[in-house]
């Protein structure tokens, strides 16, 4: 049987809270995963059971929300994040991937953080989950997607100020992101043999060197590189016409230079069900690909349709694997 996932809670004054509700109630005949959370900072409409360790998920699954308790210091105010509660946030992520390590949970899915709260109130020393659990994964590389049926991306760059993008777009980075998002597409899409189209860092990829010297000197050199490797490459393509519908058909996943390259058109194609997928763990970990939405968290409002996605891409990566 398919361990339940473990599902970190995130920010409690995020939407986090209010989307799990709603996902248990989408898929509580499903799959099985139990939250990690503070049992006072669930809202009142939420019905759930407490219980002791992961195994006893699958059996109140169908009748409420399994929570396994984490006392956290500070309250729950919806849109406010109390800095006492960041502690509580990232115990809750190392617990769940401690499970998921032991295997007593099948995956990781995170629910969103907020990161300058971390930062303010615990001085957490990683700009997003997916280099926190990279830390936690004992693992030197790993690799964000962000999948829904229309697109795959993944930005080479991550957290990173757009400033410093292009210092940090070395040969070794581009060669692991490569290697890590063909290895991750095979192992957990079920891609037997991926297409990766890689974008430029500069307008019209630098157009020969009239617009930027990185797309000639930086990326096509790995590229042919990794070909002559049996890798199926193309680019560097210019970024802007590599995500249109006929474009996207010539390609598994797309490797973009930053974060905003990647991010904008998956989130304009699908913001609703994008999952944000981490590659290269040494266990499975998805999350929605949205945020803490501070904006809208306690008016019961905000879509459930991003997490439901994760946890199902979750459960069928766990049953895959
Ligand atoms: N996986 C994670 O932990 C992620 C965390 N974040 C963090 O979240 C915080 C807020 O980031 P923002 O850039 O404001 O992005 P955001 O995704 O929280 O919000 C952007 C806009 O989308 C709306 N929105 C977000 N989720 C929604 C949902 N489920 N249903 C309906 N509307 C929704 C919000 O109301 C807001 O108008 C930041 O600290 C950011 O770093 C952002 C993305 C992912
Ligand atoms: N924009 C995506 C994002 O910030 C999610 O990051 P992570 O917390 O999953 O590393």
């Amino acid at each position: 049987m398919t361990a339940p996932i473990a599902v970190s809670c995130g920010e409690p004054a995020g939407v986090g809270l209010e989307i799990i509700e709603k996902a248990w109630d989408v898929l509580k005949n499903d799959l099985s995963f139990f939250l990690i959370a503070d049992p006072a900072h669930l809202p009142a409409s939420v019905p759930f059971i407490e219980i002791q360790a992961p195994n006893e998920a699958a059996e109140v699954m169908p009748d409420a929300l399994p929570v396994l308790p984490h006392p956290f210091f500070g309250k729950r105010t919806p849109g406010i994040p109390d800095p006492e509660n960041a502690e509580g946030v990232i115990e809750a992520i190392s617990r769940a991937t401690d499970l998921a390590m032991t295997g007593e949970a099948s995956a990781v899915c995170t629910l969103p953080i907020h990161k300058k709260a971390l930062k303010d109130g615990a001085d957490f020393p990683y700009p997003g989950h997916t280099e926190f659990l990279a830390y936690l994964g004992e693992v030197d590389r790993v690799v964000m997607m962000l999948a829904s049926d229309q697109l795959r991306v993944v930005p080479a760059t991550i957290h990173i100020p757009l400033k410093d993008v292009p210092a940090h777009l070395t040969p070794d980075l581009l060669r692991d992101t490569i290697r890590i998002t063909a290895e991750g597409l095979q192992s957990q899409f079920g891609v037997a043999a991926p297409r990766l189209a890689i974008a430029g860092l500069n307008p019209h990829a630098g157009e020969g060197g009239a617009m930027g010297t990185e797309d000639a000197d930086i990326i096509a050199p790995v590229l042919e590189e990794m070909r002559r490797e049996g890798y199926d490459l193309s680019g560097p393509m210019p970024a802007d016409t590599m995500f249109h519908a006929r474009a996207r058909a010539g390609y598994d996943a797309a490797i973009c230079a930053y974060h905003d390259q990647a991010l904008i058109p998956i989130k304009t194609l699908d913001f609703d069900r994008g999952v944000n997928v981490t590659l290269g763990l040494p266990f499975i970990r998805t999350s929605p690909d949205h945020g803490t939405a501070f904006d809208i968290a306690g008016q019961g409002v905000a879509n459930p349709t991003s997490t439901i996605e994760a946890l199902r891409m979750a459960w069928h990566m766990a049953q895959s694997a």
